[in-house]
C-alpha cells in the first residue's frame, strides 16, 4: 500500500470520527446545560445498544488485530478461523481472555470493590491508550512528539470519562459504583465513600483540571516549534479535551459514559482496526467507508456472540433484583472482564505500531505505515 493510498484513507476516516461525533455530544450537552431531566430508563440507552452495536464488538476482533497489525491476515472470514494463522492467533487470544478475565472475574468475588476500583484505573488506561492512537496515527502530524507528552495525554484523555463525572454528578457515580460492587457484597461499596467527599473531589477537580492544562500547553510549546500539521493536531487536541470536560461535568453520568463508548472509543478503535484491512483501506482511499464497516461488522461477528453468552452466564451466576440498574451493573461487570485481556491485545498493537516510541521533536514528519510518526 502506497503512503499516498494510506493518507487518503486516513482523510476520509477524520471526516467520519471527529466532527460528526463532537457534534452529536455538544447535541446531547446543551439540553443538560439548560437543565433538561429524563427519566433514568433512558440513560440506560446507549449501553443497552453497545452490546450489539460498537461497543461490545469493537473488542470483538482482538484475535486478528495483531496478525493484520504484522500485515499476515489477508481474510479474516469463518473459513480462515478455522485455519492457518488466524486460527493459532484465536487460540492464543482466547486462552489469554481465559486465564486474565477468569482470574479477574473471581477477584469481583473476592474484593468487590477493590475490583471496582481497578475497573476504573483501568478504562482510565485504556481510553487514553485509544485517545492516543487518534492523536498520533490519524492525524497528518502530531503534536505529540516526546514520550512524556504521550504518557500525559493517556492520562488526561483516559481520566475525562472517569474523573469528571466524579467532579460533576457525584451521586450518580456512586450509584453505579454501589449497583456494581452491590451485586456481589452488599456493604461492600462503603469502603468507596472517601472517594465522593466534597473535599476529595475539590482536590480532583483543581488537579486534573490543572494537569489538562499543563497537558495542552506543553503540546503548544512543541506544536509551535514543529509548525504546520502538528499545530493542526494541537488544536484538534485542545478542542476534543475542552469539549469533554463540558460534556462530562453536564451530562448524567451513565448516558454519558454510555455514549462516549460506543461514539467515541469503539468508534476510534474500529477505524484503528479498519487501516489495517488493506481492501477495506483501499475503499476508504476513494472515499468509501461502507466496506470497512461490513468488513468489521463480519469479523466481530463470531466473538461478539462469544461475548453474549458469556454475559448470559454471568447474569444467571449473580443474583439480581432484576431491574435495568442491575442487569447493566452485571453488563460493566461483563466489560470489565473483558477489557483486561483486551487492553493486553491492544497494548501489544501500541508496541507494534510504535505509539511509546515517538520520533522526538526534531524526528521525522508524516509517513503512515512507519512507526512513531
Ligand atoms: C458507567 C459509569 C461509570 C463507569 C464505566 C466504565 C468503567 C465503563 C467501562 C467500559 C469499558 C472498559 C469498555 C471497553 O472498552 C463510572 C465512571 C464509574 C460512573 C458513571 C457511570
Ligand atoms: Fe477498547
Amino acid at each position: 500500500m502506497t503512503v499516498e493510498t494510506a493518507s487518503a484513507a486516513r482523510r476520509t476516516l477524520r471526516r467520519a470520527v471527529f466532527l460528526p461525533v463532537w457534534l452529536l455530544l455538544v447535541a446531547v450537552a446543551v439540553p443538560f446545560a439548560l437543565g433538561l431531566t429524563v427519566p433514568r430508563a433512558l440513560l440506560y440507552l446507549p449501553f443497552a445498544a453497545s452490546v450489539l452495536v460498537l461497543g461490545l464488538p469493537h473488542g470483538a476482533v482482538d484475535h486478528v488485530t495483531l496478525l493484520r497489525a504484522r500485515g499476515t491476515l489477508a481474510d479474516a472470514g469463518l473459513r480462515a478461523l478455522l485455519t492457518g494463522p488466524a486460527r493459532d492467533a484465536l487460540a492464543r487470544v482466547g486462552l489469554l481472555y481465559l486465564v486474565l478475565g477468569g482470574a479477574y472475574l473471581l477477584g469481583w468475588w473476592v474484593a468487590p470493590a477493590a475490583a471496582f476500583v481497578v475497573f476504573v484505573a483501568l478504562t482510565w488506561f485504556h481510553w487514553g491508550q485509544g485517545d492516543l492512537y487518534a492523536l498520533v496515527d490519524l492525524v497528518e502530524t502530531t503534536h505529540l512528539r516526546t514520550g512524556s507528552q504521550r504518557a500525559l495525554a493517556v492520562v488526561v484523555r483516559g481520566g475525562l470519562p472517569m474523573v469528571v463525572p466524579l467532579v460533576g454528578a457525584p451521586v450518580a457515580y456512586r450509584r453505579v459504583a454501589t449497583d456494581v460492587v452491590g451485586l456481589f457484597d452488599a456493604g461492600a461499596a462503603d469502603a468507596l465513600a472517601p472517594a465522593f467527599a466534597p473535599g476529595t473531589r475539590l482536590v480532583v477537580a483543581v488537579g486534573f483540571g490543572a494537569l489538562s492544562l499543563a497537558t495542552l500547553v506543553l503540546g503548544f510549546v512543541h506544536a509551535r516549534r514543529r509548525g504546520g500539521a502538528a499545530r493542526v493536531s494541537w488544536r484538534l487536541d485542545a478542542v476534543e479535551t475542552t469539549l469533554l470536560w463540558g460534556y462530562f461535568l453536564v451530562v448524567p453520568p451513565v448516558l454519558a459514559v454510555g455514549l462516549y463508548f460506543c461514539l467515541w472509543h469503539s468508534v476510534r478503535h474500529i477505524a484503528r482496526l479498519v487501516v489495517l484491512d488493506r481492501p477495506a483501506t483501499r475503499a476508504l482511499a476513494a472515499g468509501d467507508l461502507r466496506p470497512g464497516v461490513v468488513r468489521f461488522a463480519r469479523d466481530a461477528a463470531p466473538l461478539t456472540v462469544g461475548a453474549l453468552v458469556v454475559f448470559a452466564a454471568l447474569f444467571l451466576a449473580v443474583p439480581t433484583d432484576g431491574s435495568l440498574a442491575a442487569l447493566v451493573a452485571v453488563y460493566l461487570v461483563l466489560l470489565a472482564v473483558l477489557t483486561l485481556p483486551h487492553v493486553v491485545v491492544v497494548t501489544l498493537l501500541d508496541r507494534e505500531q510504535g505509539l511509546w516510541t515517538p520520533p522526538g521533536v526534531d524526528g521525522p514528519g508524516p509517513a503512515h505505515g512507519s512507526p512513531g510518526r
